[in-house]
């Protein structure tokens, strides 16, 4: 084809795009080994400040401790650029963990084979866009040419013993029958012939894809992989997904992607990647551990890439993220507050003491009630069960009554512990002797 198809039915560009059903279904495939792989120092660093190389070390460190025994975080990508890429990439290798296993990412030319190789990698993400987006309008080739290019790319990786893996970039706007299916046909001949797995990553590059197996192709990413699976024979652990999150459905793409037959699913600490981002590893560990029930990982972790990034690299997590940030399970609601009093659970996602050393918090305001000011107090005291002060006391009713005054010219920040530790020395002095 000499004009590029730009599937102007599903994206018409002047209004947001459509998602088609067809009334086909596609079944559920789900691999026997998932895992996550990581690309924090790939896509994760094309999207803020470069880190350090004794950035990227400490951070591949957290990473190796949150892949745990099995391995559940099994690779990351290296950039091999710069004299500083090749650094941060020996200085990892010289750790010599099994996990996560260092990869590349490279220019499709040779000589930067040859430098993979040279560094004792044994497998690099390749650019193989598959969309007419990307191989008319960006790179001025027809589908013909395009094809031709990435084979003899793919070929001149095996001849070096490297294992490829194509990234399939803007595959949920590409033509699949026309373009993506014979070209993975052909990496699996590749495959084949050369007894080296090439591996395909699926990438969602604008976030188009959506996790409704009845919807058409190429925006479902159910019919996407049922598609690949069944058409090309490809095997599961060569498939991994790579999702962005412009329409806010990065995890749950991801996860349909494990669901109907992706071994790897590809993500970054703290969703960190071009534009709204990529996949962040934390919620893929929480997904992945409701799916298998594995609980080899220790998620406190978690907390500790939090802090780094907070401490060490400046970075201001929005308190509402899931799981790292501050706000993520502290509830200002006083009705919640109440709830919580009787029992955490019915406010709290899980032990999240426990499982991120993260305990339950309530934010006082004038919203809190006094079953807010209560467990706000127990918590300081440290009291549990029948030893907690009630929220009928009349010094928590005194404080509460102090707390509401505090908002009545128009303050709008929670209070802080601070100040909630002088109103408790006023109203509960057999508790809180003055200092
Ligand atoms: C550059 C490519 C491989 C990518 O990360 C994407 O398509 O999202």
């Amino acid at each position: 084809m000499n004009e590029p198809n730009l599937l102007r039915e599903q994206f018409p560009y002047e209004t947001p795009p459509l998602i088609a059903f067809d009334g086909v279904d596609v079944p559920m495939s789900r691999p026997a080994d998932i895992f996550i792989t990581d690309t924090t120092f790939r896509d994760g660093q094309q999207a803020r400040p470069p880190y350090t190389v004794d950035q990227i070390v400490a951070l591949f460190d957290l990473l190796h401790r949150l892949s745990g025994p099995r391995g559940v975080i099994r690779q990351t990508e290296f950039f091999l650029y710069s004299e500083k890429d090749r650094q941060a990439v020996r200085a990892c290798q010289e750790r010599g963990y099994a996990f996560p296993e260092i990869t590349a990412w490279i220019r499709a030319v040779a000589n930067d084979f040859q430098l993979v190789k040279a560094m004792g990698i044994r497998e690099t993400g390749i650019l193989t866009s598959c969309s007419d987006y990307h191989i008319h309008l960006k790179l001025g080739l027809n589908r013909e040419r395009a094809m031709a290019q990435y084979v003899s790319v793919v070929e001149s990786a095996l001849s070096e013993g490297i294992r490829p893996r194509c990234h399939l970039e803007d595959v949920t706007r590409a033509d699949v029958y026309g373009f993506v299916v014979p070209f993975v046909q052909r990496l699996v001949t590749l495959s084949e012939e050369s007894g080296i797995p090439v591996k395909v990553r699926l990438c969602d590059t604008m976030g188009y894809g959506v996790s409704y197996p009845g919807a058409t192709l190429p925006r479902s990413v159910p019919r996407l992989l049922h598609t690949l699976r069944t058409e090309t024979g490809i095997a599961s652990a060569q498939l991994e997904w790579h999702g962005h999150n412009d329409f806010y459905k990065v995890l749950t793409n991801a996860a349909t992607a494990w669901l109907y037959g992706c071994s790897g699913v590809n993500g970054t600490l703290l969703g960190f990647g071009e534009r709204t981002g990529n996949t962040p590893i934390e919620g893929l560990l929480f997904e992945y551990m409701g799916l298998t029930g594995d609980t080899s990982v220790d998620t406190r972790i978690v907390t500790e890439i939090a802090d780094y990034f907070e401490r060490e690299l400046g970075y201001a997590i929005p308190p509402m993220t899931p799981f790292v940030g501050r706000s993520f399970n502290v509830t200002a609601a006083g009705i919640h507050a109440d709830g919580v009093i009787k029992n955490e659970e019915i406010y709290n996602i899980f032990d999240t003491a426990k499982l991120l050393d993260r305990p339950l918090g309530v934010l006082v305001t004038d919203k809190a009630g006094a079953a807010g000011v209560a467990h706000w107090v127990n918590r300081r005291l440290g009291l549990a069960g029948d030893a907690r002060i009630d929220k009928r006391h009349p010094g928590i009713a005194a404080m509460y009554d102090w707390v509401v005054a505090q908002y009545e010219d128009g303050r709008t920040t929670s209070l802080s512990d601070d100040e909630l530790l002088g109103a408790a020395r006023r109203h509960l002095p057999e508790w809180f002797p003055p200092a």
